[in-house]
């Protein structure tokens, strides 16, 4: 058997709700990770596993610097002989966000795979065992090696890349728009159709050792009417990039390109990228990148394209390079 280690983070696998059958007004992050995995008997059938409780936090109040740490501690276990790959329990608010930050900086092949839950531990038909279950199966498969870090709820297998929570209560939540999961978990075996072809893990240029720390970008939503107003308080507060969330093709009214072109003359990065929800955001698509000097965020959502920008902007300032980082991850 492989061994595998489980670090736990809290989120609703962890919950605790009075009712069986109150699937939204529970606590989340109450049980600990032995907790957990004592309720999930088969478990000890298919891996020797090692436990930790690494912090207990409803995702919404994960942090950058839970996240260097957490980079940090999965990065040292991969690099043990004696562990074959890492398991983290999270909460499914962020969750997509930590698995993309882990893809971008762990430099190993060995898998990694975020787990969450819908419902909590106490709910009727609740989905958490089964996806531990599951997340279990997929770190000790050989097939996961090399694939980046995985995500896996509801029996299917995603791409941290592009995974994205997509309904706010249901289990079949978690799903890969654009291009489609990598695969399923079914009766025991992973089954996968699909590579990714972006850069990850073990070809990161942003392996855990070189980051400290990691510079503010702020997220701003585009609509109708946008006074600016926000982006401008964001770069007076000292964001070093700023993702818009634009219209469509990460569009923008005539108003927003002129406040987010004169952001950028004062040295703050700006990404485009949209609140869509899918497709590809092209290079001088709907906005002249080329004149406001402005990032196009390819089909990174704009939670993800805030993670790429940070990590880039560890290692360069030049507009050429960020781009390319952005074709590349
Ligand atoms: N389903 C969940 O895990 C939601 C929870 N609020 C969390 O993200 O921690």
């Amino acid at each position: 058997m492989k061994n595998i280690a489980v670090l736990a983070t809290g989120g609703t696998i962890a919950g605790v709700s009075p009712s069986a059958t109150d699937t939204t007004g529970y606590r989340s992050a109450i049980l600990t990770v032995d907790d957990i995995i004592s309720q999930i008997t088969p478990l000890k059938t298919i891996a020797n596993i090692t436990s930790e409780q690494f912090v207990q936090l409803d995702s919404a109040d994960m942090t950058h610097e839970v996240w260097l740490e957490l980079a940090r501690r999965v990065s040292s276990l991969l690099e043990r002989e004696d562990v074959d790959g890492v398991v983290v329990t999270h909460g499914t608010d962020t969750l997509e966000e930590t698995a993309y930050f882990l893809n971008l900086v762990v430099n190993s092949e060995k898998p990694v795979v975020l787990v969450g839950a819908m419902r909590p531990s106490t709910s009727l038909s609740c989905d958490g065992p089964m996806n531990l279950y599951n997340a279990v199966i997929l770190a000790s498969s050989p097939q996961a090696w090399g694939k980046g870090v995985l995500v896996t709820l509801n029996d299917t297998i995603h791409c941290s890349r592009e995974v994205t929570k997509t309904n706010t209560a249901l289990q079949d939540t978690f799903k890969t728009p654009d291009v489609g999961n990598f695969g399923y978990v079914v009766d025991g075996t992973p089954y996968f159709y699909r590579m990714p072809i972006r850069k990850h893990t073990y070809m990161t240029s942003f392996p855990i050792e070189k980051i400290n720390e990691l510079p503010q970008v702020d997220i701003i939503y585009g609509h109708v009417n946008d006074r600016g107003t926000l982006a401008c308080a964001a770069a007076e507060a000292g964001a070093k990039g700023l993702v818009y969330a634009g219209l469509g093709n990460g569009n923008m009214s005539k108003h927003m390109k002129d406040v987010l072109g004169g952001i950028q003359k004062q040295g703050v990065v700006v990404v485009r990228s949209t609140r869509v929800g899918s497709g590809v955001v092209t290079r001088n698509g709907a906005v002249d990148d080329d004149q406001y000097r402005f990032i196009a965020a390819d089909n990174l959502n704009p939670q993800k394209a805030r993670i790429l920008l940070m990590l880039a902007l560890t290692q360069t300032a030049s507009l050429e390079e960020i781009q390319a980082i952005f074709w590349e991850y």
